[in-house]
């Protein structure tokens, strides 16, 4: 399998806010990588850094030390302008507060990066991905009149419409019911399979047992790594070192 993302010893500090710009060390060294075709959860208890890492491995963020690669490109050593081309033809992200635009409907916000990427798209092709992701609410709406969850569909569509090669996807499925969670998740794992590759942050086990490969996060660091992880073993590992109440 070819690796399309490598984090070499990721560090990542942010000044505290009224303590004379004291530096505090989220991150304390991360090594990661992941391949085409895999998909890989991020686990671990709430402020252990999760979110934080996703952004460094995506290039939202800058790591205070250390590197990652996307297709061996270097992320740091990229300009402004590489880096916005790279976003738009490889990478997709998915937030966990959604990040759609307030003032356009959601349909547009689902087709605006694939017209900045001069990406052909049909309303139909939208329609059919929103019906296949049980999306029942009017795709000329505004954002602010969706729910969470429909908000979040829109988020998921505008990433899955982008076919991207590496998917980064922050606690995707966090504001949706459970029949809706496991038609997202089956449509990553799908991608996964197709070749994609898709980290995901999530606090749900059992998603993550269906993984390819967990990370288990606590305090900045990696804690464990699962290949083929059980959720029976997750659960164990996340006991093990008391992030979870038994
Ligand atoms: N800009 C920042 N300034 C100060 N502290 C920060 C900043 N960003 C993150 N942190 C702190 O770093 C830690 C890790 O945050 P992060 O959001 O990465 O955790 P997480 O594991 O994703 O949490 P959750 O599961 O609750 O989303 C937290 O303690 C958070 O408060």
């Amino acid at each position: 399998m070819t690796v399309v993302l490598k984090a070499m010893d990721v560090r990542k500090s942010v000044k505290r806010r009224g303590r004379r710009g004291e530096a505090l060390e989220i991150l304390h060294g991360i090594d990661f990588e992941a391949s085409a075709g895999e998909f890989v959860s991020i686990v671990g208890p709430s402020g252990s850094g999760k979110t934080t890492l996703l952004r460094c491995l995506s290039g939202l963020s800058r790591p205070t030390y250390g590197e990652v690669q996307i297709n061996g490109q270097t992320l740091s050593k990229l300009s402004e302008r590489k880096m916005a081309i790279l976003r738009r033809s490889t990478l997709s992200f998915i937030f966990q507060s959604y990040n759609l635009l307030p003032a356009l409907p959601a349909y547009d916000n689902i087709v605006l990066p694939l017209q900045l990427a001069h990406q052909k798209v049909t309303r139909e092709a939208v329609q059919q991905l929103m019906n296949d992701l049980q999306f029942k609410a009017d795709l000329s709406q505004l954002p602010a009149a969706l729910s969470g969850g429909e908000q979040q569909k829109v988020a998921i569509a505008r990433a899955l419409m982008m076919h991207a090669k590496v998917i980064f996807a922050d606690e995707p499925t966090g504001a949706l019911d459970s029949i809706s969670r496991q038609v997202i998740f089956a449509r990553l794992r799908a991608l996964a399979d197709s070749g994609v590759c898709v980290v995901m942050v999530t606090h749900d086990i059992e998603q993550a047992a269906h993984t390819d490969r967990a990370v288990i996060l606590h305090d900045g660091r990696i804690d464990a790594v699962f290949n083929h992880p059980t959720e029976q073993a997750l659960f164990a590992a996340m006991r093990e070192s008391e992030k979870v109440a038994p």
